[in-house]
């Protein structure tokens, strides 16, 4: 399987003395729902952090913050030391953030090369030949050579998602500052069988490495997901973050959340979301 064309390329200096990433006292509720309360937390540059949790506990609602599409009700995010306002683009020295979603989110009038080149065709001076050739390329490093001109409707939902994935890896060669330096990842596995789940979980794991110092969050529920991806582990319950340790340590911890979540017994401090 090929290998990304931008792997010696690091986008950011490591050794940094600030966090990447900090936030410090996020809440936000959707009405009366409250949904994260006064979370805190810190990404440092090269790290790989997995938010885990129930379902309906608001990993997901943090990287929507993060990213900017969502607005918090209270709390302070920096980048970099540097105190943001609204969204991370919106500011002198932005980070460069890449995203792969739950929902596929493809545009399904447009090709999976027209998808997955998307942000090159309108952002770039490369030809139309050079960004067809970079599609074909990350669209090998997904496992998915030739279906750049299929429509997202004739691919299964797995296929959609790594279709996902291709787009949120996709870099201009020419524009090392185009490289996002934290890439979010909200449930990149979820549905895929356990062969395409392990291509994606190399590939996290290989753009991490071979980035130097790049930083990712990924939200997920499988198990050889956290196990594979993270150097770090958050556990989010009810909003707020039960625990966090080192991924290796979620065997041997006895936070009873953790050992309950991994067990996936019934009884326990986790309760189903009413
Ligand atoms: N736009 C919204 N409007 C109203 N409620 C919302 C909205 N977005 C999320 N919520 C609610 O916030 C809570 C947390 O949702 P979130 O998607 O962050 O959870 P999650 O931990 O990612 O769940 P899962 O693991 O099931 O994906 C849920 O109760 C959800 O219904």
């Amino acid at each position: 399987m090929a290998q990304p064309s931008f792997s010696l390329t690091p986008s950011q200096d490591c050794g940094q003395e600030k966090p990447l990433l900090e936030l410090q006292g996020i809440s936000k509720s959707f009405g009366p729902n409250k949904v994260l309360n006064q979370v805190s937390l810190t990404v440092n540059y090269g790290e790989a952090v997995a938010i885990i949790g129930p379902s309906g506990t608001g990993k997901s609602t943090i990287l929507r913050i993060i990213a900017g599409l969502l607005h918090r009700d209270a709390g302070d995010i920096y980048i970099k030391g540097q105190k943001r306002l609204g969204l991370i683009e919106d500011a002198q020295d932005p980070v460069g953030i890449g995203m792969v979603f739950q929902q596929a989110a493809l545009f399904d009038s447009l090709t999976v090369e027209e998808n997955v080149g998307f942000l090159l065709y309108q952002h770039s001076n490369l030809s139309p030949d050079e960004i067809r050739r970079l599609v074909d390329e990350v669209l090998d490093m997904v496992g998915l050579p030739g279906i750049a001109d299929q429509y997202p409707a004739q691919l299964s939902g797995g296929m959609r998602k790594r279709v996902s994935f291709a787009r949120a890896i996709m870099s201009n060669p020419n524009n090392p500052a185009d490289h996002p330096e934290l890439l979010l990842y909200d449930e990149p596995t979820a549905g895929l069988d356990p062969v395409a789940s392990t291509v994606i979980e190399d590939l996290i794991r290989g753009i991490h490495r071979h980035r130097g110092c790049g930083s990712y969050i990924i939200v997920t529920h499988q198990d050889s997901t956290i196990r594979r991806t993270a150097d770090r582990v958050i556990f989010l319950h009810r909003g707020k973050i039960c625990w966090s340790g080192p991924v290796q340590d979620i065997d041997t911890t006895d936070n009873p959340y953790v050992r309950q979540f991994f067990s996936g017994r019934v009884e326990g401090p986790i309760q189903l979301a009413t």
